[in-house]
């Protein structure tokens, strides 16, 4: 219907702001594109679902999600796969890990501020219809 086609509009508008904001801080820089094979040549052997910011926009557009939950199992993917990658006591991976759990606990901080709870209640509720 188009009442929900314009719910799922104004949700990607709201998704496109908070990927944005999380993009542009520069703590999470080693987010925002997808690892480079040249610098982790197993990493595409390890990881099996890789994910990162600028994939979260294009699929935005692509209209992959349906409510923020949808987007926020991508941020947990994001912080899963650097977690798993990055186990190491070393500082380079200590700070790989908690630059991850910063960015989950960043995103899901920003939706629960900016979303209202019945705006998502209704996108569930397309989801769950389709
Ligand atoms: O997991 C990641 C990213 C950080 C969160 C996502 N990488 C795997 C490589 C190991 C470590 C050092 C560099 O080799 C650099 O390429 C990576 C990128 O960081």
């Amino acid at each position: 219907y188009a009442r929900e086609e314009h719910t799922l509009r104004e949700l990607r508008i709201f998704l496109r702001e908070v990927c944005a904001k999380l993009a542009r801080n520069r703590l999470f820089f080693m987010f925002t594109k997808p690892v480079d094979v040249e610098e982790a040549p197993d990493y595409y052997d390890i990881i099996e679902k890789p994910m990162d910011l600028e994939s979260m926009m294009t699929r935005i557009d692509q209209h992959h999600y349906v409510c923020a939950k949808d987007f926020l199992d991508d941020i947990d993917l994001i912080c899963r796969n650097a977690l798993e990658y990055n186990p190491d006591r070393d500082q380079a991976d200590k700070l790989i890990r908690h630059r991850a759990c910063f960015l989950r606990d960043t995103a899901y901080a920003l939706i629960k501020a900016e979303m209202d709870t019945d705006f998502e209640d209704r996108c569930q509720a397309i989801s769950a219809d389709r």
